[in-house]
């Protein structure tokens, strides 16, 4: 299983170093409706169809598209546990990230708001997380070579990320993201389950990613868009379409956020 991540891996850094040799610090995944930040950022831009052995996203607002450039390397879309990829393939963008030198990860998504003041188009810095996929991308033989069998995960989002984003965004919210698997969303009864859970924004991906990132060694920042108040807590119906509506409405923000984190990041580190 791990020979197969790695192989993985080894095929797909082959393939993009054809195209170049940049091997950026930072690192991004752009969450459901927001790819098209991916623009902000300087560097050669490779469809995930061009690179070897990589899937490409069936979710609409991914683009599927790395931009890699010599500062960063964004993953414009990412790889769900409900699109019915292993684990292994979930964290195949963050394994490639650290093989092509990332050392600080920003990870973005689309969530749904559960704490009572949060209304969509806010960013939530997120400052923990609950994983309830039932499920750990670190499962499996373990290569002592990459990371540790048993991972510490008191800190996952580093706290000198969170402080440099305030400084950057002082209104900016924080709060815990929960994983669900979806894709159904949720009941209103999950919701309120969830709530007394601590969870303040849900959605269906970043935890995998964050987990590798943390093994693999990586400084992790995440960062929410609230698309929509969570079932049950807001009016009508919940629908894609408008979490990447209200994911291309956010950019704006997000947009400072990220650029401004990436050369505090740089200066910092
Ligand atoms: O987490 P991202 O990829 O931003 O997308 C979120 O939006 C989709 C549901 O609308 C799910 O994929 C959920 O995880
Ligand atoms: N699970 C989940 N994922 C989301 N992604 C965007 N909004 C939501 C939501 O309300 N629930």
């Amino acid at each position: 299983m791990i020979k197969n991540r790695q192989e993985m891996v080894q095929v797909a850094l082959e393939s993009i170093r054809k195209k170049n040799e940049y091997s950026p610090k930072v690192g991004l995944v752009l969450g459901s409706g927001l790819s098209s930040l991916a623009e902000e950022f300087e560097g050669d831009t490779i469809p995930f169809s061009e690179i070897d052995g990589y899937p490409v996203p069936t979710v609409t607002g991914h683009s599927g598209m790395l931009r890699l450039g010599p500062e960063t390397a964004v993953m414009a879309g990412r790889f769900h546990y409900y699109e019915g990829h292993p684990m292994d393939t979930v964290v195949l963008p963050i394994f490639l990230l650290k093989s092509l030198g990332v050392q600080t990860i920003i990870l973005t998504n689309a969530a749904g708001g559960i704490r009572h003041d949060l209304a969509p188009g806010d960013l939530v810095l997120l400052s923990d997380h609950i994983n309830l996929l039932g499920a750990n991308p670190l499962m499996g033989p373990n290569d002592d070579s990459l990371g540790p069998r048993f991972p510490d995960m008191s800190e996952v989002y580093t706290p000198d990320l969170r402080r440099l984003a305030k400084e950057i965004d002082p209104h900016l919210a924080e709060g815990v993201y929960g994983a669900v698997t979806g894709p159904s969303y949720e009941t209103p009864a999950e919701i309120r389950a969830y709530r007394t859970l601590g969870i303040d924004v849900v959605g269906m991906s970043t935890v995998p990613e964050a987990i590798a990132a943390r093994y693999l060694g990586m400084r992790v920042c995440g960062i929410s868009v609230v698309t929509n108040k969570a079932a049950g807590l807001g009016q009508g119906e919940l629908d894609h379409s408008e979490v990447v509506d209200t994911g291309k409405k956010a950019e704006h923000r997000l947009r400072r956020l990220l650029t401004e984190l990436v050369s505090a990041v740089r200066q910092h580190y």
